[in-house]
C-alpha cells in the first residue's frame, strides 16, 4: 500500500486504472471544490412506462434515490443540482426531503434534450469542478465518483468507462455492416464526468452556437480538441434505459446488499 497522505494532484498517475485503486485506499486528497449535476428530466421513452423511468421502483426506492445517495456518501462532493422534468418539481423535493440529501442545493426544470437539462444545471452550480451523472444510473459508487473528480483534477476531464465486450459493427443505414472497429480501442461511457465547471459551460455555449448535439458531455469537450482521461469504471453502473435493465439492477442490489 502506498504511504498515507500521498495525493493524486502531486503526483503523476501512471493510468486510469490507477484512480481507482487510489480511492479504495482511501488515500486521496482533492484540491478543487465539486458540486454535481444529476439529470432525471428525461421522458424514458425506451423503457415505455407510464412514469418518468427514474420515479420507479428499485428495491424499496425510486431508481433516482440511488443516484442522489451515492452522491450524498461521496465526501468530495458538496453540492448537487438535480433538474427535473416540467411539473415534476413538487415530486422530486419531496423525494430529497424523504431520503435526507442534505447536499442538494437546488431543484431545478431541465430543457428538451440531455444536454439542455445539463446546460440548466450547470449554470445553478459555483463550484470550480462539475460531476454530471444521468439520474437513470442508480448503480453508481462514491468510489467511482471520487476517482472522476481525481482523473479530471490531474488531466483537466473525465468519464467513467467499460471497455466494450461485443464486436462492433458500423452500419450503411440500410442493414448492411460497412465496418469493424478494432475493439481493443472501443470504450462504453458511462456517468458519472467530471470536468471544469466553467470549462464545461464553454463547451456547451460552443456546441449550442455551432447546432452540435451531444449524447454525452466529454463529447463537447472533444470537439474542442481537448483531452477526456477514461477511469476505468464498472459494468454494473448500467444505465435504466429498456425493461430489461430493471431485473438486472434488482439482482445486483440483491447481491450488494447480501454481502454487506
Ligand atoms: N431532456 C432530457 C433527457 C434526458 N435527461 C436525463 O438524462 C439521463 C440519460 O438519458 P436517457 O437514458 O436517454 O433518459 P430518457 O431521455 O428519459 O430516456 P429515453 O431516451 O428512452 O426517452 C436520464 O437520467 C434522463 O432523465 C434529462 O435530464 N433531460
Ligand atoms: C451520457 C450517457 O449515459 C453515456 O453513456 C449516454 O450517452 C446518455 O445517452 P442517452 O441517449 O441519453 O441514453
Amino acid at each position: 500500500m502506498p504511504p498515507s497522505g500521498f495525493s493524486v494532484t502531486s503526483y503523476s498517475v501512471p493510468s486510469f486504472v490507477c484512480y481507482s485503486s487510489i480511492v479504495r485506499w482511501g488515500i486521496l486528497k482533492m484540491s478543487w471544490e465539486w458540486g454535481a449535476v444529476v439529470v432525471a428530466a428525461g421522458r424514458g421513452t425506451r423503457m415505455g412506462a407510464a412514469d418518468n423511468k427514474v420515479y420507479l421502483e428499485l428495491g424499496g426506492k425510486t431508481v433516482l434515490d440511488y443516484a442522489l445517495d451515492a452522491f450524498e456518501r461521496c465526501a468530495v462532493v458538496s453540492s448537487i443540482v438535480l433538474v427535473v422534468g416540467e411539473g415534476e418539481t413538487e415530486r422530486a423535493a419531496t423525494i430529497v426531503a424523504a431520503g435526507s440529501y442534505g447536499k442538494v442545493a437546488d431543484v431545478i426544470v431541465g430543457g428538451a434534450e440531455r444536454q439542455d437539462s445539463v446546460y440548466a444545471g450547470l449554470g445553478a452550480l459555483r463550484t470550480q469542478g462539475v460531476l454530471v451523472h444521468d439520474a437513470a444510473r442508480p448503480l453508481v459508487s462514491p468510489e467511482q465518483i471520487a476517482a472522476c473528480c481525481a482523473a479530471a483534477e490531474d488531466h483537466g476531464a473525465s468519464a467513467l468507462a467499460v471497455p466494450v465486450k461485443d464486436t462492433i459493427k458500423v452500419s450503411d443505414g440500410q442493414g448492411f455492416i460497412v465496418a469493424t472497429p478494432e475493439r481493443s480501442t472501443l470504450w462504453s461511457v458511462q456517468t458519472p464526468q467530471a470536468f471544469g465547471r466553467l470549462e464545461l459551460m464553454q463547451a456547451h455555449r460552443q456546441a449550442k452556437e455551432d447546432g452540435a448535439a451531444a449524447t454525452d458531455d466529454a463529447m463537447l469537450i472533444e470537439r474542442l480538441g481537448r483531452k477526456v482521461a477514461i477511469v476505468r469504471g464498472d459494468y454494473a453502473n448500467l444505465k435504466i434505459t429498456t425493461p430489461e435493465d430493471l431485473p438486472i439492477a434488482e439482482l445486483l442490489l440483491d447481491k450488494w446488499r447480501r454481502q454487506s
